[in-house]
């Protein structure tokens, strides 16, 4: 188990602009860590400089307290896996497995035995003299993640490990995966653009757009209270608004997005625990559409919405509302609540209770 500091990398390619911009993590022994971010926003990059496949600009990174970017790759004691699993397609699953150990010159019973370790703790014992070919892509990853675990590494490394399977395969891979991590407790980096693989499997995740660091929490923390827009809206659907302080007594604010049927801006109560902002006067609300309650009767404290768009996805019912006048927002209705499902143009209620609200910066900037 090792700890890993990433302190102020910066990377240019060429004499392009910053790809990664004075970026810092320090991850603990023992955990597993997901880089999330969209497509292009650098995780690769910054795993590929931990892996020794590139050197940065600027910065280090530390395992244990030892710097460790003048080791060439082979010296850093991390075992990767990639997406395409990279298998070698002319050897058997076994020489794929104990292919680090025969260079290192291990003894042939060490290898022996280091392989049928490694190919039960993936679930593989007995398939050690199949070729590549003769796999499913999901034994394929997990002769990928054996391989990596082989060499009995301080730590791994997962670049979008689950890439190439079908749903249903990558949901039981993630599984699986988390598993092997916790049985062996190494310290594991993945990246990965699924956020709800990163929040299923990760004990903290670090959030990355346009090479900078967003946010670093667990699933918990950054789904709850994210640190801006920006994260608000990457990980699960999310409603804002900007809002002005109408009464300070109450905390209750009028959206300057959302206009009933009236044409009366929305009023917000927020929590006070919420709004670390009321003071500014004009703030951004966020609220999660799960959190939002449904009533089929008018009540004094709801607002009238009608239904623009309903998508069934089995456990809940995800509806698009529009306001009335100006605005709309993401419902996600458990199932079953509605005993007959609500047809476009359909209206209902909707309330909120002032703990659901809360403010958040706006996404930050240069990011
Ligand atoms: N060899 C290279 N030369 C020049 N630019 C590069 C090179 N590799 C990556 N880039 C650029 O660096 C930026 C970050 O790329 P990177 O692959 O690290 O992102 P990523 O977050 O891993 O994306 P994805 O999820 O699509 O793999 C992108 O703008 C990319 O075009």
């Amino acid at each position: 188990m090792s700890r890993i500091e990433i302190k102020h990398i910066t990377h240019r390619y060429q004499e392009n602009d910053a790809v990664l911009k004075d970026v810092s993590y320090a991850i603990r022994s023992g955990e597993f860590f997901s880089l999330l971010g969209p497509s292009g926003c650098g995780k690769s990059t910054l795993l590929n400089i931990i892996g020794g496949f590139l050197n940065p600009t600027e910065g280090s990174v530390e395992v244990d307290g030892r710097e460790i970017l003048h080791l060439p790759s082979y010296q850093r004691n991390i075992g990767m896996v990639f997406q395409s699993y990279a298998l070698f397609p002319h050897m058997t699953v076994f020489k794929n497995i104990a292919y680090g150990l025969s260079i290192k010159k291990a003894g042939k019973d060490e290898i022996r035995r280091r392989v049928a370790e490694c190919l039960d703790l993936v679930q593989l014992s007995g398939l050690g003299d199949r070729m590549p070919h003769q796999l499913s892509g999901g034994q394929q990853q997990r002769v990928a993640i054996a391989r990596a675990l082989a060499n009995s590494p301080s730590i791994l490394m997962l670049d979008e490990p689950m890439g190439n399977l079908d749903a249903k395969l990558r949901k039981e891979m993630q599984v699986e995966l988390r598993a092997i991590q916790q049985r062996t407790g190494i310290t594991t980096i993945m990246v990965t653009h699924d956020q709800e693989e990163a929040m299923s499997m990760s004990d903290r995740i670090g959030i990355m757009q346009n090479g900078t660091v967003q946010q670093v929490g667990t699933p918990y923390e950054i789904y709850r209270t994210p640190a801006n827009s920006f994260v608000a809206g990457f990980l699960g659907n999310v409603n804002m608004t900007h809002a002005v302080l109408a009464d300070p007594a109450t905390h209750t604010y009028l959206s300057s997005d959302w206009t009933d049927f009236d044409g009366q801006p929305v009023s917000i109560r927020v929590a006070p625990e919420n709004c670390p902002l009321s003071t500014v006067g004009n703030a951004l609300f966020m609220i999660r559409p799960e959190r939002i309650e449904i009533s089929l009767e008018p009540r004094p404290d709801a607002v009238a919405v009608a239904a623009e768009s309903i998508v069934y996805v089995g456990s809940a019912l995800q509806i698009t509302a529009s306001f009335g006048k100006k605005g709309r927002l993401f419902l996600d209705v458990s199932d079953p609540f509605f005993a007959v499902p609500p047809k476009v143009g359909d209206r209902f209620y909707i309330a909120w209770k002032p703990g659901d609200f809360r403010a958040i910066a706006e996404q930050e900037a240069g990011a």
